[in-house]
């Protein structure tokens, strides 16, 4: 593919979209007047990524390296993805989870420079005016957050804008949604995080946060503005609060293209690791009993996905829907419980009530626990030991993030259970050895969902996001896992293979698409070739 030169001069090299540094033929210097700004000699992309990579050598602390990453950046953005793309499992927990969660917690002293949107609620009335000067017309994907439940951390206010980016840099890395098409945006309603408020640093609205009426009226301003301005945008929802969370989901999702990545995407990988699982254990999902850690956005979500997994296997929904309960910060969920939410409700069962989990594991006897809590450690000795003596292989997804905020670690995971525990994190853990084996953690991060179903919706321009999406995704990330893998207790695959997984699970999800007739483009004969063609590849072009 030849570029066209449409800037020259210093501009060029200030633009990270068309920068190439020191990459930059001397042709191309003639040509776009670059000659004498640059040092004389020339380095091919391969040398520029060697560059980046003794950089990082040489610095000992994850959110530096961070920093780099995002200085990268926004000089060349080529060389990130070249840089990212080449190495996923090494790059990702760098511009993802854990270290994004401290990047957001110190966004105000760290903050470099524009990335992305801030759209204040002071400014409501005139959000299509600013939503207007984002530079790109034709947007895609805006990954939206109000920054009140960042990962496991909580409310960080404006700083969770590292939440967007980190997911956006993830649709190109991870399945190649081009860079120009994602919007990360943060919508500052204020924060309740009182430390914030008092930092002179702080970078957002010094307020309690807007709830109620005006909240909602922000809200479907903004959705407005978006439609008029970006009609095949994609909006995903992410880390709200599950008391807007919930309830924007469900305005939303049979009027625009949209879906929440913490309900949905979790779900979805949450489903593929039972899947994966299943394997392993040899049981039938409808015979599974699940106990989830935390009733929120995430449970609920898995909750009832995996109840649709099983009434498509046969069961009843009303009876798939009770073999899932949910424990959260006042115990089991039942019946009699005065607090529970509209969402909770399906879930809650008719049962005495129980304030330990470990209690709750013995009553309730699951054969999966799945943490998405917030709150590190509860997933305790006394906890597996009680899941191993139940089931000969315990299913054990201690899913919040980030690393500080995990249920349980791998290690004690199998430590605990004898080397018996079917294991995924939401972040990454290393291998652990044990009793001369080596388990290889599987990561059960919504990472393996979103860039793909992203794929998919821009590579069909699909009108809507439906939750039979979610199920194909779940099967299709689940389908990829070989013996091999499965052999090291790894029941996702592997995520140095991410970019080709997630073109798979595109694929099967643009079909489902053109299936239900909610693509925008005529349907290509061969939907796998329509998907790699459409996808971004970090290279300069000719
Ligand atoms: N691996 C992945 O891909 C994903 C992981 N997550 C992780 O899941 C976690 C939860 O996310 P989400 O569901 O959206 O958040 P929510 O705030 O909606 O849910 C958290 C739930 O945990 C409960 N909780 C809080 N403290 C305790 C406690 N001590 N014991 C038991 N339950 C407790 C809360 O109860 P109450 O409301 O009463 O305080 C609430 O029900 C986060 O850490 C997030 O990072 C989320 C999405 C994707
Ligand atoms: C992974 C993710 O979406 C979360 O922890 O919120
Ligand atoms: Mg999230």
């Amino acid at each position: 593919m030849s570029e066209q030169v449409t800037s020259t001069g210093y501009g060029v090299l200030r633009d990270p979209h068309v920068n190439r540094g020191s990459a930059f033929t001397e042709p191309e210097r003639r040509a776009r007047r670059l000659e004498g700004l640059l040092p004389p000699g020339m380095s091919t992309l391969e040398l520029q990524i060697a560059r980046v990579h003794a950089e990082l050598a040489a610095l000992d602390n994850d959110l530096q390296k961070y920093l780099l990453l995002s200085d990268l950046r926004g000089r060349n953005e080529t060389l990130f993805f070249a840089v990212v793309m080449a190495d996923p499992a090494t790059f990702m927990p760098l511009v993802y989870t854990p270290t994004v969660g401290e990047a957001c917690q110190k966004f105000d002293h760290i903050f470099r420079g524009a990335r992305g949107m801030y759209l204040p609620i002071t400014a409501r009335g005139r959000i299509k005016e600013l939503l207007g000067n984002w530079p790109q017309r034709d947007v895609r994907f805006i990954v939206v957050t109000d920054g009140e439940r960042i990962l496991g951390l909580g409310d960080q206010g404006v700083g969770g804008m590292g939440i967007p980016l980190g997911k956006l840099a993830l649709y190109t890395a991870c399945a190649g949604v081009p860079p120009q098409c994602c919007l990360p945006i943060t919508l500052d309603v204020g924060t309740n995080n009182h430390d914030l408020q008092e930092d002179p640093l702080y970078l957002g609205l010094r307020q309690e946060r807007v709830r109620g009426a005006d909240y909602l009226a922000f809200i479907d301003e903004f959705v407005a503005a978006v439609e008029a301005l970006y009609p095949k945008c994609c909006i995903q929802w992410e880390d709200f609060a599950n008391i807007n969370a919930v309830p924007i989901l469900e305005r939303f999702r049979d009027r625009i293209c949209t879906y929440n990545d913490d309900i949905q995407g979790t779900a979805a990988v949450a489903l593929a690791g039972i899947f994966g699982a299943l394997r392993l254990s040899g049981g039938k999902l409808t015979d599974q009993r699940f106990l989830f850690l935390g009733g929120g956005s995430a449970a609920t979500g898995i909750a009832e996905l995996i109840s649709e997994a099983m009434a498509l296997e046969g069961l009843p929904l009303d009876q798939a829907r009770a073999r899932s309960q949910l424990f959260d910060i006042n115990g089991l969920m039942v019946t009699s419980r005065p607090d529970l939410a509209d969402f909770q409700k399906p879930f809650a069962i008719d049962h005495a009530p129980l304030s330990n989990f470990a209690d709750a594991v013995k009553a309730l006897r699951p054969t999966a626990i799945i943490g998405v809590s917030t709150v590190p450690k509860l997933f305790n000795q006394q906890v597996i030991e009680a899941m191993a003596a139940i089931n000969e292989r315990p299913i054990i997804f201690p899913y919040s993030n980030p690393t500080s905020r995990s249920e349980c670690t791998a290690e004690e995971a199998y430590r605990w259970s004898d080397g018996r525990a079917i294991f995924a994190s939401g972040s990454p853990f290393p291998p652990v050895e044990l009793a001369g084996r080596t388990f290889v953690p599987g990561q059960g991060n919504n990472v393996y969902i979103f860039p793909a179903m992203g794929m998919a919706v821009y590579a069909t321009e699909a009108t809507r996001v439906t939750e039979d999406m979610f199920i194909v995704a779940a099967k299709a990330v689940a389908e990829q896992v070989t013996d091999d893998n499965l052999a090291t207790g790894l029941i996702y695959p592997p995520q140095s293979a991410i970019f080709e997984a997630s073109l798979h699970v595109a694929e099967r999800i643009a079909t489902c698409i053109f299936d239900k007739g909610l693509a925008r483009v005529p349907r290509p004969d061969d939907i796998a070739a329509h998907i790699r063609a459409a996808a971004y590849r970090p290279v300069y072009p000719g």
